[in-house]
């Protein structure tokens, strides 16, 4: 009998017994259990892990434990290595396959239900999600606002409350643009069989967000119409946000919209003053700042739209209210406001419009016009994407003003970044009408 390896699978298995007592049951017996003592090299111990996958969520999630243990029956070892281990000492351990969803790493712990506030703007939308996550509801769901609005704080919800009541497994939650780029890697490096395999047998709800960045992308577009249709088949979960609604998306093929278009459309529309006022009430007390209710009541009376904004206030009160060491009061609200309104105070959209159009030498009517020529689509878009920079309009408000479905304004800022990026001249061009709006404010 070799006594060193005795002595060893001795402290092995102390080791064990002490994370078995620190860690829940679960996470123990799903991610410590399988763990394989192969060898020590130096002042270093090396684990065999059963594939990749769980060696990378190990090491992520339990090396300090791991470490920590080990230190305390062998202070020699200094160090946790691991390594794959191919079948090789599988006949001893029976490895589960990791059951924990695949989502944790990317949820975020404070969107749950219970820190949702509802109202008359967002009712349907929590009674979907919540029906959903409960198991009353079949039938996907498209989450649709403009943003701050809550779609991933209510999507997060659905995952985070089917992880804690334990009744479902493997749980997608991604943006259609991770999912876009895990898909491009998946193709170059020949693992598309893996990817594949992943959305439609491993995967039991799939939370996908942002699916308006899939405008204009065929390929992915296809391969999503094939997962959907499976996991359709196989009656699993499935969950849409977006800023727009598939039928206004530019570039979406009809086969996938058709099949979104399927689900139970859910828009969330921005909150009214009595939710304002209970957002910005139960986001204070969240973050342990006692704020007067008048104060309250005149930041919900000025600032609406974008939930952020109301978050944002509540710490830029808290923080001047401590930097500063100022009472928490209407004066220092009034101050916290402006912030969010630079443009009733500074530079107005009629400012910025005219200004492109005498850079342009256009007449402000174009701007809004349906005129499709070229030295009028660059002005307009450029319009757009100022008002957006200096005024930080909503893609509704810029809707209304200019005359353009939210999904167009979109369109347009898309278009006009990429094309600022690629074009010197138009680059200089955005720098010199920055330049004189600043120059403004
Ligand atoms: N009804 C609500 N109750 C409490 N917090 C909310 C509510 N709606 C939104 N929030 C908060 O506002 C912030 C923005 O919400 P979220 O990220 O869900 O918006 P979104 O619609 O996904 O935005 P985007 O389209 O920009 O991604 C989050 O911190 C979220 O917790």
């Amino acid at each position: 009998m070799d006594f060193k390896q005795a002595g060893l699978d001795n402290l092995w298995q102390k080791v064990k017994e002490k994370l078995a007592q620190t860690l829940p049951p679960n996470s123990f017996q799903i991610w410590i259990q399988p763990l394989v003592l192969l060898k020590t090299e130096g002042d270093r111990i090396i684990l065999g892990c059963p594939n990749s996958f769980f060696l990378q969520w190990v090491k992520r999630h339990f090396y300090h434990f791991l470490k920590e243990a080990w230190r305390q029956y062998a202070p020699e070892y200094n160090d946790v290595i691991f390594k794959t281990v191919k079948n090789k000492k599988k006949t001893s351990i029976a490895v589960p396959q990791p059951t924990l969803p695949l989502a944790y790493p990317r949820l975020c712990e404070n969107f749950t239900f219970k820190e949702f506030i509802v109202g008359r703007t967002n009712q349907y939308a929590y009674t979907a999600a919540y029906n959903l996550a409960n198991d009353h509801l079949d039938q996907p769901i498209f989450f649709c606002s403009d943003t701050g609005l809550g779609k991933s704080h209510l999507s997060q919800s659905i995952a985070n409350h089917m992880i804690s009541s334990g009744k479902y497994t493997k749980i997608l939650y991604i943006t259609a643009e991770d999912f876009t780029n895990e898909m491009v890697s998946a193709l170059k490096e020949h693992r598309i069989h893996e990817f594949k395999k992943k959305y439609r047998r491993d995967c039991n709800v799939l939370i996908l967000e942002n699916i308006h960045f899939l405008s204009g992308k065929e390929k992915i577009q296809t391969e999503l119409n094939y997962t959907l249709d499976v996991l359709w088949e196989r009656r699993k979960k499935v969950v849409f946000t977006s800023l727009i609604y598939p039928q206004n998306i530019p570039g979406l093929k009809k086969e996938l919209r058709s099949r979104i278009e399927s689900s139970l459309m859910v828009p969330i529309d921005p909150p009214d003053f009595k939710m304002r006022l209970e957002i910005l009430r139960k986001k204070a007390k969240g973050k342990n700042v006692l704020i007067p209710e008048n104060v309250l009541e005149y930041l919900a009376q000025h600032i609406d739209g974008d939930v952020r904004r109301l978050e944002s206030a509540i710490n830029n009160i808290k923080a001047r209210s401590l930097l500063q060491k100022r009472a928490i009061d209407l004066d220092l609200a009034k101050e916290v406001r402006e912030m969010f309104t630079p443009r009733t105070s500074k530079i107005n959209l009629s400012e910025i419009k005219k200004l492109v159009c005498q850079h342009y030498k256009i007449n402000c009517e174009d701007l809004i016009s349906k005129s499709r020529q070229k030295q009028i689509i660059i002005p307009r878009k450029l319009a757009i994407y100022l008002a957006k920079r200096y005024l930080n309009l909503s893609l509704t408000e810029l809707g209304k003003n200019f005359r353009r479905h939210h999904s167009s304004i979109l369109n347009a800022l898309n278009s006009i970044e990429k094309e600022i990026k690629k074009r010197e001249f138009l680059s200089r061009e955005v720098k010199y009408l920055c330049k004189k709006i600043e120059e403004k404010m």
